[in-house]
């Protein structure tokens, strides 16, 4: 199947990175006739977080251990940076390939430090190097190892064991992570958390990463790219989420974003300094606090109606760049689905 005949979908790959993994006509069908994924194309860039989403049993899961062969075609090609991945030994694949699942895998009867540095000793690390990198690795992920080294698995709260489960997955600095619900387990506000927390690490390390999730919010928060799967692993639109959100490609798009989604997309449009309004005239009492020319849309109407002012200040750096009002925040967004 494909997608890149949407002119949605041709939008943004003009934009996306050099491929780093691409699926050329991949499908399973499994033994009982279950056809889980069906001729699938999808490049995800070098660097890039792509979030995969769509109603349970749409092929999510299946095309990401395809990814790393956990789960293998039975048709079309994947290749990771140029090569082909049924060419290459599973193990060594691997290693390449960090994997972050919502069960998280922790062994119970390690401490933490032992479970993070399993993947290093397994490369040969000697113990010393491979602690001092479990030690680094759970510093990246905010968990202090004077405080969490030494505990067990269940006296990690949910949140924390998933940090674990990324440190590990960190351990042989892989190019490629593949996660699979990896913020399924916890709940929403420790999630929003983890979402956050993981953003910036990835801004930091830059890996390329495919991410499941059943949740749109997620996906859209998180992804550069989100794809959308239909039913028996029909990939139903792959585009940025301001595309997304603003130009759902049919209706089951539409109706997965869902009727909110005009609130989503404040969320994902950057305010645009030509829908501004000048500054000269307008009186003190009226603004609300002032925010960056980077802030989103949604942050600028959460500024309007939290100080219940009729307009916002924006600024660039020190400088007042104009006013933002209920208005100009309607004209941006519906500006930005006409670029
Ligand atoms: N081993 C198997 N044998 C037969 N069918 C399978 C097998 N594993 C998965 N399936 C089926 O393949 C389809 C896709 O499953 P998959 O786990 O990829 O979906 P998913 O989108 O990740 O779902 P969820 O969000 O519920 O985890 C489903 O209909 C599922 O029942």
């Amino acid at each position: 199947m494909d997608v890149t005949g949407s002119p949605d979908a041709r939008a943004s790959d003009r934009s996306a990175p050099e491929p780093m993994i691409r699926l050329r006509g991949v499908g399973k069908t499994y033994a009982d006739g279950t056809v889980a994924v069906h001729e699938l194309d999808l490049e995800v860039g070098r660097g890039e977080l792509v979030c995969l989403v769509g109603p349970s049993g749409c092929g999510k899961s299946t095309t990401l251990k395809m990814i790393n062969r956990l789960i293998e075609p039975t048709t079309g090609t994947i290749e990771i940076d140029g090569r082909d991945v049924t060419a290459q030994d599973p193990v060594e694949l691997r290693r390449g390939i960090g994997y972050v699942i919502q069960q998280v895998g922790l062994f119970p009867h390690q401490k933490i430090v032992t479970n993070v540095m399993t993947v290093p000793l397994l490369y040969g690390e000697s113990r010393a190097k491979a602690r001092a990198r479990a030690h680094e690795l759970m510093d990246l992920v905010g968990l202090d190892p004077a405080t969490y080294a030494d505990r067990y698995p269940h006296q990690l709260s949910g949140g924390e064991q998933q940090r674990v489960g990324v440190a590990r997955a960190l351990a042989a600095d892989p190019p490629v992570l593949l996660m699979d619900e990896p913020f399924g387990a916890v709940d929403p506000v420790v999630r929003v958390r983890l979402q956050d927390e993981f953003l910036r690490l990835q801004h930091e390390l830059g890996k390329t990463v495919v991410l499941v999730t059943h949740d749109i919010d997620e996906a859209v928060r998180m992804g550069d790219r989100v794809a959308i799967f239909a039913g028996g692993g029909r990939l139903a639109q792959y585009a940025s989420p301001a595309d997304l959100l603003g130009r759902p490609a049919d209706d089951f798009v539409s109706d997965f974003v869902g009727s909110t989604r005009g609130l989503r997309r404040l969320a994902v449009t950057p305010i645009d300094p030509a829908h501004l309004e000048p500054l000269d005239g307008v009186r003190t009492g009226d603004l609300g606090a002032a925010i960056d020319v980077a802030s989103t849309l949604e942050e600028a109407l959460a500024v309007l109606l939290r100080d219940d002012k009729p307009m916002v200040a924006v600024k660039q750096g020190a400088q007042f760049v104009g006013v933002l009002t209920p208005n100009g925040i309607h004209r941006a967004l519906r500006a930005s689905l006409a670029e």
